[in-house]
């Protein structure tokens, strides 16, 4: 039996970094942030429901969606960031457990998911294993404005529109610390990977 781990966090608190040491170690990973990417293209079922709530003001020149000014939209008005989600999320979902089937179809013993909203969206019950990448609220702030180039009420605005990295981290059967070096890091994931006998 393959053991699916639920990888989350809140927005810039290191989930990519730690998906990518996953990677590293030749475990699987599905990641729902570029499955969402993928299924709001042109051509796409949700695309046309997108543009149809939304309207066209929300499309670049070359009709792609303008993910900053949807960001802008949805972020800041919890009703907004529904309508969107209720678009969005089923397709994500269905794309990542066809992705999970396939990837123990070919003999994974170990699939993680990386769900930004694992918690808030109540997907616990597709995985076996939840982990929580946490760091304190200056850590989060300070690394989103620099990756981003964001200004402070914008960076608040998306920390704000998930659950706080505090439930979190209450709700996680581990919480991996990632206010230190990437190093660090990257010696926590090491220790749970042996305890869970995966390498
Ligand atoms: C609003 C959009 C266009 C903004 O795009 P942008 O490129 O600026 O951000 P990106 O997609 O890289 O997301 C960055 C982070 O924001 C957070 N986030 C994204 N969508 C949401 C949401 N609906 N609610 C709360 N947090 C969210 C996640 O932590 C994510 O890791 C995009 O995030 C989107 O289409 N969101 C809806 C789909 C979704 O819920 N994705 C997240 C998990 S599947
Ligand atoms: N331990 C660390 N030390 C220094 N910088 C770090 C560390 N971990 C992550 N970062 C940096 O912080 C930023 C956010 O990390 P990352 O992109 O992995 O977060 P994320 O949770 O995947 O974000 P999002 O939800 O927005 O996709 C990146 O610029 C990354 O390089």
């Amino acid at each position: 039996m393959a053991l699916i781990i639920g990888l989350t966090g809140s927005i810039a608190s290191g989930k990519s970094t730690v998906s990518t040491m996953f990677h590293d170690y030749n475990i699987p990973v599905v990641d729902a942030d570029k499955i969402s990417r993928d299924v709001v293209c042109p051509g796409e079922e949700a695309y046309q429901q997108i543009v149809e709530t939304f309207g066209e003001e929300i499309l670049l020149e070359d009709k792609t969606v303008d993910r900053k000014k949807l960001g802008a939209i949805i972020f800041p008005d919890k009703e907004k960031r529904t309508e969107l989600n209720e678009i969005v999320h089923p397709a994500v979902r269905k794309k990542m457990l066809k992705q999970k089937d396939d990837y123990i179809a070919g003999g994974a013993n170990c699939v993680v998911l990386d769900i930004p909203l694992l918690f808030e969206s109540k997907l616990t019950h597709f995985v076996d294993k939840t982990v929580v990448v946490y760091v304190n609220k200056e850590t989060q702030l300070d690394r989103l404005m620099k990756r981003d180039n964001s200004l402070v009420a914008d960076a608040n605005s998306r920390i704000n529109s998930q659950l706080s990295l505090e439930e979190k981290a209450e709700l996680a059967d581990v919480v991996i610390d990632n206010n230190g070096t990437k190093e660090k890091t990257r010696e926590q994931l090491d220790d749970l990977l042996q305890v869970w006998k995966i390498i």
